[in-house]
């Protein structure tokens, strides 16, 4: 049996749909839900394995992917919303009942993705979400208590998805992360 990864891509990796232009994300409670509207399409999805990314019960990786905070609007009980960690560079605003995360928020400005929220599509009835694209801080399943004998099969796994495995971010955004970085030092132009 195939290693499983999330079970939105454990059949394979679905394509996101052109034109696509957002839905709800509702938390896992019975009633009551929390719902999060949002009015975009998503970009950089990815599995992520690191231990602050909400998963659905079993998985290994969450799957999480961005979009601008502006699109992003609270619709239904967001009073049983709270931030999972104030020091965290993301901000996880969860369901305080089911423990779902709704979405993300960088709230320091000066942070290269300031302006954008990561959110959990598969919370959504909608099909046509950005696909997953790579698979970030894969060796972080080990501090979960992945035994790292198990890695091998992870990553080949991940590759056989068309999910490169990364043990950080993918190249594309620790560019953009560095060039921010640079910038503001002065070690590259503004
Ligand atoms: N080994 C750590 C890694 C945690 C980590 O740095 N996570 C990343 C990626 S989250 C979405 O891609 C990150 O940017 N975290 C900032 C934050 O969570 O506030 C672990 O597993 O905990
Ligand atoms: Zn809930
Ligand atoms: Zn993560």
């Amino acid at each position: 049996m195939a290693v499983s990864i999330h079970p939105a891509v454990d059949h394979g990796v679905k394509p996101g749909a052109s034109g696509f232009s957002g839905g709800t994300l509702h938390c896992h409670c019975a009633s009551h839900k929390v719902a999060v509207k949002i009015d975009a399409q998503t970009a950089h999805n990815h599995a992520c394995g690191c231990s602050k990314c909400w998963k659905p019960k079993g998985a290994k990786f969450a799957v999480i992917a961005v979009v601008s905070r502006d699109a992003v609007h609270v619709t239904e009980n967001g009073g049983k919303l709270h931030i999972v960690d104030h020091n965290a560079t993301i901000q996880r605003h969860a369901c305080r009942e089911c423990g779902v995360h709704m979405f993300g928020r960088i709230e320091n400005k000066a942070h290269p993705f300031y302006g954008l929220d990561f959110v959990h599509t598969e919370l959504s009835d909608e099909a046509g979400w950005s696909a997953p694209e790579f698979a970030a801080f894969v060796s972080s399943v080990i501090e979960q208590g992945t035994p790292p004998a198990e890695m091998a099969g992870i990553r080949a796994r991940l590759k056989e998805l068309g999910l490169e495995p990364y043990d950080c971010l993918s190249p594309p955004l620790m560019d953009a992360i560095a060039t921010s970085v640079a910038k503001a030092s002065g070690a590259l132009a503004a």
